[in-house]
């Protein structure tokens, strides 16, 4: 559901969200939840379906969230949704694209967990709980998680539709001291101090390379790195410029958290960017940024991403 704002534009009505148990401090400033509390919520989860993902998918903006009919997350079959509201402690989503629900189910023959509608840090969730479902996720027995986004190509070769495997990223936030592993570290899901080299696993590059080229996708299949701000807003031209420099192709406003908080836990992660966008690097252009095309975007290439994602999931179940 949407309602117009002064502007005209569609927004989603703000939601109550369920009162918070906090229990532990971060040592800045904020609370985070307990190992123990985020157990509760996967146990709450296990009683609401019979499936047991071992995959884990993150839907991007107007990638199978907002789109009702075709999208990603209505391919599952033996579809269970469990609307956010209804998970105790959960999140609850606030941005027009995100639907706002888990849907359990299998693709193919896969035991799959669907995010339809992940949290962002400009909606004012602090990185640990944008990244809470991926603990959940975690603790639900999920072994890899595939996290997709909407972004903006900075590459200037990349075209809007284009599809982008992440091979790197770069922690923008994290340099301005901001992390989701920040704060008291539960040995139970991972090290103090993780390593980020392998962030994105080669097997699974390699393979959605492969299934690109079988798909025959090769004319529209980038490889890059990825970089996360906090948004809301987009980028000025001069912060682009600066991006691309250090070696950027696109930019989003996700992703890189989640990652970080899987590969702490032992998660094999792969990432998928859909170009929704052009990065804007020239005063002179007319055109501006706007969510309405990034979503524009994601129905236009709902039908790929979903044949393109059903068969990496096949893929990566073998590995
Ligand atoms: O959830 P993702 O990262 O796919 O969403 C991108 C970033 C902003 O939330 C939004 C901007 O249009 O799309
Ligand atoms: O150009 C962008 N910048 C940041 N986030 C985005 N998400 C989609 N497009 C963009």
């Amino acid at each position: 559901m949407s309602v117009q704002n002064m502007n005209g534009t569609k927004v989603k009505p703000a939601k109550e969200t369920l009162p918070e148990v906090e229990v532990e401090s971060n040592g800045n400033g904020h609370k985070m939840y307990s190992y123990e509390m985020l157990e509760e919520i996967a146990n709450f989860l296990l009683t609401k379906t019979n499936i047991r993902p071992i995959i884990g998918i993150i839907c991007g903006s107007g990638m199978g969230s907002y789109w009702k009919d075709g999208s990603l997350a209505d391919t599952i079959t033996d579809a269970e949704r469990i609307p956010y509201e209804e998970i105790p402690n959960f999140p609850t989503s606030t941005v027009e694209g995100h639907h706002g629900q888990l849907v359990f189910g299998r693709l193919g023959e896969v035991p799959v967990v669907a995010m339809q509608g992940r949290f962002h840090y400009y909606e004012g969730y602090p990185l640990w709980k944008c990244c809470l479902p991926i603990r959940v996720m975690k603790l639900l027995g999920v072994k890899t998680l595939m996290a997709t986004n909407a972004a903006g190509g900075l590459n200037p070769s990349y075209k809007i539709g284009d599809l982008m495997i992440v091979t790197d990223h770069i922690n923008l936030m994290g340099f301005a001291g901001n992390n989701p592993l920040q704060g008291p570290n539960d040995e139970r899901f991972g090290p103090r101090f993780p390593p980020m080299n392998k962030a994105y696993n080669y097997e699974y590059r390699k393979i959605a390379k492969k299934v690109a080229k079988e798909l025959k996708l090769d004319n529209i299949i980038r490889e890059g790195i990825y970089t996360c701000l906090g948004g809301p807003n987009f980028e000025t031209v001069a912060e682009l410029r600066m991006l691309k420099m250090v070696g950027v192709d696109a930019v989003g406003m996700s992703t890189v958290h989640e990652v970080i908080t899987a590969r702490h836990c032992d998660m094999k992660v792969f990432g998928l960017s859909l170009i929704t966008n052009e990065c804007i690097t020239n005063y002179e252009v007319e055109a501006e940024a706007n969510h309405e095309e990034v979503l524009d975007v994601g129905k236009m290439r709902q039908d790929l991403l979903r044949e393109y994602i059903s068969r990496l999931v096949h893929e990566f179940s073998k590995v």
